[in-house]
């Protein structure tokens, strides 16, 4: 199956200039969907996890079946005012605007071994911002697992070391 046909390209969205990677015709196929999860859930298997952490909304997607398939905790990272516990809490730049994403302080264990997920890296603002979360509640990034990665942004660059897997690469 390629995996591809399933992402859409929409141009100018959200704003002039940005070529938009829809993944929804993705989430309406379940051979589709479930072959993207059992991918990463295979490429993880055998890595040593103890969580798994993911952004709002779009990263939920992604990392909530894999989070299942892999028997790990799930670690939501919410947009600001969401998380009803102390967070903490971090402003950052993405491809077409800034954010802000927040954790609960006692979601994860200090030491911990957390995998970032999201449905896609572009210039690797929101998961930079993430692993800084993780890390300021004393645990460690594992890697960064994406179903989409727009390699011509070198998001990688702006991640902290750790392996970087990605489902498909543009
Ligand atoms: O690598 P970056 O430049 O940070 O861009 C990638 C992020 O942008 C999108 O999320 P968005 O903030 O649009 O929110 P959504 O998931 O709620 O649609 C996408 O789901 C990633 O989280
Ligand atoms: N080009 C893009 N398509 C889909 N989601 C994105 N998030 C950041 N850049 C994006």
């Amino acid at each position: 199956m390629n995996l591809a046909d399933y992402i859409r390209d929409i141009p100018d969205f959200p704003k002039p200039g940005i070529l938009f990677k829809d993944i929804t015709p993705l989430l309406a196929s379940p051979q589709a969907f479930g072959h993207a999860v059992d991918q990463m859930a295979a490429h993880y298997e055998s890595h040593a996890i103890d969580a798994i952490a993911a952004a709002e909304a779009r990263g939920f997607l992604i990392a909530a079946p894999l989070a299942l398939r892999l028997n790990k905790p799930l670690v939501p990272l919410r947009k600001p005012g969401k998380l009803p516990y102390r967070t903490y809490s971090l402003k950052y730049d993405l491809e077409y605007g800034s954010a802000e994403l927040q954790m609960h302080i006692d979601s994860v264990t200090p030491g911990a071994r957390v995998l970032l997920v999201d449905d896609l890296l572009a210039t690797g603002g929101t998961m930079a911002a993430g692993a800084q979360l993780i890390q300021q509640a004393g645990a460690n990034i594992a890697g960064f697992g994406f179903l989409v990665e727009l390699a011509f942004l070198n998001g990688r660059e702006r991640l902290p070391q750790a392996a970087v897997y990605s489902l498909l690469t543009y």
